[in-house]
């Protein structure tokens, strides 16, 4: 499958896979200089990138886990959602966990983008649903 990609401007690189058979293309911070995220505070980071998914399928932002776990570094609405109608800039909402500052910079890989199939089902109203072994149990129900 191809999928277009458009480049908004002309530091933005195009998202990449760092090995052969990653499930993400990381995706690369496009700011002309670094952007210093205080604790608990979020950006909306530019990648400088637009895509042009096929209908049937979106595109996930996911955090990178070495950013997380050694910086603490996440994003805030994850996984964020790309939907197929979608041209604009792609954006990533990143959030800062850590207690200490951290440094965002230039071409940085801050996040990765996971295309996936997505049904759009009919949505039926109905009285009543039909009976399962759960039922409503929920949240923890079957114990520990
Ligand atoms: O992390 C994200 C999440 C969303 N988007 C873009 C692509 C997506 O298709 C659009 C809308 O996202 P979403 O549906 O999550 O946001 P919303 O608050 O429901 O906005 P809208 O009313 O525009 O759908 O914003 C990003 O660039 N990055
Ligand atoms: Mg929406």
């Amino acid at each position: 499958m191809n999928i277009l990609v458009q480049k908004l401007s002309p530091t933005a690189t195009i998202p990449q896979k760092m090995t052969e058979n990653a499930s993400g293309f990381d995706l690369f911070a496009d700011i002309g200089e670094p952007i210093i995220l205080n604790p608990l505070e979020w950006r909306q980071i530019s990648t400088g990138i637009a895509l042009e998914i096929p209908v049937g399928y979106e595109a996930q932002i996911r955090p990178r886990s070495g950013l997380s776990s050694t910086l603490g570094l996440s994003i805030l609405n994850s996984p964020g959602t790309i939907d197929s109608d979608y041209r604009g800039e792609i954006k990533v909402i990143l959030i800062n966990l850590s207690p200490n500052p951290i440094r965002i910079e230039p071409e940085m890989r801050i996040a990765q983008i996971v295309f996936c199939p997505v049904i759009s089902p009919q949505l039926i109203e109905a009285q009543t649903l039909s009976e399962s072994l759960r039922q409503d149990g929920g949240f923890g129900h079957t114990g520990q």
